[in-house]
């Protein structure tokens, strides 16, 4: 039942400032966009959801944009349970898009340059695989380049083609490359003068030399092969201003909803600046202190500033109470957003709601251990697995977690993060271990085919590309166009005797060298180091690999193996018990959700301490605002 002063099925106040949202449309004086400015937990979707559904009331025409699948879902979930349970799937894309799934319908219309042939566009943005085998051909025609000015090559694993077309979407994203240098520069013409300048352009922005000219070849790949997806499709759409236009007018949109506007970048603003002047209506909700987008090299951009001094004609409202968790933990994210650049705005935690925060100091539990007794005891005081959600900085600090959780029978499921046995880090202290040790007895599986993959394009090994493609043949099939792989287990013992062989010949190993003697040997952090997107990521991946191979050297390689095998096997029911299992997720995932209890744990040495340390960055200090405003009832901090 709805009173005077809630909305949404009664499940909503009606505060003044909440009123102010849904009246600015109405009111002849407003400024034409609005900015909704307010932390975590005042409830800016579901002022959207609200503002929407009396747009539509008053027979308004407006569009909500999101920035991922995950938000659309979000947002499309609060506006179901709070105003319209019937909304069908239909009725649901013309409320809600992601930007890209806008930027094609407003390609696939209006584009004078379109990148695909008729009717194969809904294929391609979904389940082709052209911007993989792009990326590949990519890679192939830099490393011919490699290959002749004797420089390392780049890796051709299918993980790290997959980060390598994450690294190019992040910068098209930012539009690094559509500014100068890089946007007259012309390949054909370039002189010596002209490549340095790239180079040093490219150094400024810490960005590695190889990026422009990736970048340039796979949108060569991506032109020849006339395909368009995700990442792609805004990056087009922002060099097609007329199609904005020509759309939002030939669909009458007279408002647009942005939420999680601090997502916000280059590509984005410019898709939203032209509708603006397509005549739409703009109202955004954000909050700054949850930009934690740390993309390697990818200018930086104020969406904020940029909303007020590009849009002008702005007018601001607030929304200052937070609906999610109460003191004490109110209290200590206001000491957090005291210590944030930038931040103007106060947390004002809604009355008789209590929310516990408990920083643990471990003085005699293992990290791993206080873990667990957590959420044991929570569990037994009537809470469910989904319940908790265990927040990591760096995807990596989860895999002892995994292996902590999976001893102690706690059921998880990874969001956002790669389980431990599909890592790279355990692939290849699999891979090595099955090299090194020849008495180990076992069946081998796909994992063992996977890892031997992987370590094969170590650079230190030196196999020639048709070695690797004899190494992949043997132990791997894949039908022609298809991305998914059969690995062919019974062909291990060749594969093994090819590398064994091939590592005699690149040089005598030291008389018994320990995991972390191979690890050198193979240069395996140096080479990992590389593909890691930032700073912190290498360094999660150094611990990482150091406590795994510390564990292997204490429990036996067999052990270890036959660990992993026995996640994977937990992995491949993954819906089964979705009730009772923990969230684990990494702090970049983790926005715009809510559970009961978070846990900001430590594994080995590595923990959220130093986000809490005056010295921590701003990004840090982001981090950890975004990791304990996720809790509605409890949230505790492990400290080693
Ligand atoms: N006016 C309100 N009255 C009661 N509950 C509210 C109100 N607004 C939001 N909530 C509840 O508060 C919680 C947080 O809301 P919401 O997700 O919209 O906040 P948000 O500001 O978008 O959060 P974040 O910054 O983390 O993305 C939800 O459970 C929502 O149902």
């Amino acid at each position: 039942m709805e009173s005077a002063s809630t909305i949404g099925q009664g499940r909503i106040q009606l505060t003044d400032e909440l009123a102010a949202i849904l009246q600015w449309p109405q009111s002849t004086k407003a400024p034409r966009h609005l900015l909704i400015e307010a932390l975590a937990g005042t409830g800016k979707t579901t002022a959207l959801t609200a503002l929407y559904d009396g747009l539509k009331r008053q027979g308004r025409q407006a569009l909500a944009l999101t920035f991922s699948r995950k938000g659309r879902r979000r947002f499309l979930g609060q506006y179901k349970t709070l105003f319209d349970a019937s909304l069908n799937e239909q009725a649901a894309h013309a409320l809600c898009n992601t930007f890209d799934e806008f930027a094609i319908r407003c390609l696939r219309v209006h584009s004078r340059v379109k990148r695909w042939e008729a009717g194969t566009l809904g294929r391609a943005i979904v389940d082709d695989d052209r911007p993989y085998l792009a990326m590949e051909q990519a890679v192939a025609l830099i490393n011919q380049h490699a290959q002749r000015h004797d420089m390392d090559p780049l890796p051709t694993d299918s993980e790290s083609i997959l980060a390598l077309l994450e690294l190019i979407t992040n910068l098209k994203t930012s539009l690094t490359f559509t500014r100068a240098p890089f946007d007259a520069y012309n390949q054909e013409w370039a002189d010596e003068f002209d490549r340095e300048s790239i180079q040093l352009a490219l150094q400024a922005l810490k960005l590695p030399p190889w990026s422009f000219s990736l970048y340039q070849e796979y949108e060569k790949q991506r032109d020849a092969a006339d395909f368009l997806c995700h990442g792609d499709a805004a990056y087009d759409l922002a060099q097609e201003p007329a199609a904005i236009r020509q759309y939002c007018q030939q669909q009458g949109i007279e408002y647009v909803l942005v939420d999680e506007f601090h997502d916000t970048k280059a590509v984005h603003f410019a898709i939203l600046a032209e509708m603006a002047k397509a005549g739409c209506r703009l109202v955004a909700v954000g909050d700054r202190n949850q930009d934690i987008f740390e993309w390697r090299g990818a200018t930086t951009f104020d969406a904020f500033e940029a909303y007020d001094q590009q849009l002008k004609q702005v007018g601001h409202l607030p929304l200052s109470i937070t609906y999610r968790f109460g003191n004490p933990l109110a209290k200590t994210v206001k000491g957090v957003l005291e210590r944030l650049r930038g931040n103007e705005l106060s947390i004002t935690p809604l009355r008789d709601s209590r929310t516990q925060f408990k920083q643990l100091s471990l003085k005699t539990q293992t990290p791993e251990d206080a873990l667990i007794s957590l959420i044991s005891k929570g569990m037994s005081a009537g809470a469910a697995g989904k319940d908790f959600a265990i927040l990591l900085p760096q995807p990596q600090m989860a895999f002892s977690l995994m292996v902590c959780l999976h001893r102690a029978k706690i059921g998880y499921r990874c969001d956002g993060i790669t389980p431990l046995h599909l890592s790279r880090e355990a692939g290849v202290l699999r891979a090595i271990v099955l090299l090194i040790d020849q008495k180990l007895q076992r069946e081998y599986n796909h994992l063992d085919c996977m890892a031997l993959l992987l370590l094969a394009l170590s650079p230190r090994l030196k196999l020639s590309a048709d070695d690797y493609r004899s190494l992949e043949a043997l132990l791997s099939e894949r039908a022609l166009g298809e991305r998914q792989i059969v690995y062919l287990p019974a062909n291990l013992p060749l594969a093994l005797e090819m590398l064994r062989a091939r590592l005699a010949e690149t040089g005598a190993p030291d008389e018994s060298p320990s995991l972390r003697g191979w690890l050198q040997r193979f240069r395996i952090r140096e080479w990992l180091g590389v593909m890691s997107p930032t700073q912190a990521a290498a360094q999660a991946m150094q611990v990482a690999l150091g406590q795994l191979a510390a564990q292997i050297e204490r429990e036996g390689s067999k052990a270890f193996l036959a660990e992993l095998d026995e996640l994977a096997k937990q992995f491949s029911k993954p819906n089964v018990g979705y009730a009772s299992k923990v969230a684990l997720t990494s702090v970049t995932h983790c926005k715009g959700n809510e559970w009961p209890y978070v846990i900001l744990p430590a594994s080995g040495h590595q923990s959220w301490a130093e986000h809490l340390l005056a010295t921590a960055s701003e990004q840090q200090k982001r981090e950890l605002y975004v990791g304990l405003t996720r809790a509605q009832e409890g949230a505790w901090l492990l400290v080693p």
